[in-house]
């Protein structure tokens, strides 16, 4: 199970203070929607650079012409982009087909996706790397949270990792750990702590006795 730092609210300096604090207990460092809208893709390129041993996501939420966008993303550093699972399978084989030459990887994000177990299904037959049940932040605010439809999931997904996103915090980690993710993915929940190292140290210690129990 890895740990992933969402980076929503910050541009390319602030990204860059935040990631060198936690750096040592997080597996993946993600730019999010918003960070990329802002800065573009030089803010995977400068992320990259600056922690070459960290893996970086562009949340690209992909939604037509994936394998371009998937190059695009690639070229700047990217190791894994993300493809909203809502869109048609085409866009999703042109992303994962695209990834394969550029040695990256495809997270699809299911945010908003009704029927959610058979796309799910439908999505992990395309090849593709991780699928995520994700509650977005205008949902989060309503009070929803990803923690069943991950359950939902992990009945049917059987070629591609899991993941999970939307509003986890240190004392809702353990609920997500149970059900046994591949990748959590955690934004606020450490970047809106005042010592995030702290919190971000705890969360590792879940997720490794998890992994290794
Ligand atoms: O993709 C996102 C929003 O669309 C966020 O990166 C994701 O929801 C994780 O952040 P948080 O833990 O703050 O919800």
């Amino acid at each position: 199970m890895k740990l992933q730092l969402a980076l929503d609210l910050v541009n390319i300096p602030e990204a860059k203070e935040v990631v060198n604090e936690v750096q040592e207990h997080v597996d993946i460092v993600e730019i999010g929607t918003p960070v990329v809208i802002n800065e573009g893709l030089r803010a995977v390129k400068e992320i990259k650079e600056a922690f070459p041993s960290l893996q970086v996501l562009a949340d690209l939420k992909i939604m037509d012409a994936g394998a371009y966008e998937v190059m695009k993303a690639s070229e700047a550093g990217a190791d894994i982009i993300t493809v909203l699972g809502a869109t048609d399978d085409a866009t999703i084989k042109g992303a994962v087909e695209e990834a394969k030459k550029q040695g990256t990887q495809i997270l699809v994000d299911m945010i908003n996706v009704k029927d959610l177990e058979q796309r799910a299904y439908e999505v992990d037959a395309l090849g593709v790397d991780y699928i995520c049940v994700h509650t977005g932040y205008d949902l989060q605010a309503a009070g929803e949270n990803p923690f069943e439809q991950l359950q939902a999931i992990k009945r049917v997904v059987k070629n591609a990792k899991t993941a999970v996103a939307g509003g986890i915090k240190l004392d809702t980690l353990p609920e997500v750990i149970q059900s046994q993710p591949d990748l959590v993915i955690v934004g606020g929940g450490i970047t809106g702590q005042e010592d995030k190292k702290a919190v971000a140290t705890q969360m590792q210690r879940l997720i490794k006795q998890e992994t290794f129990a």
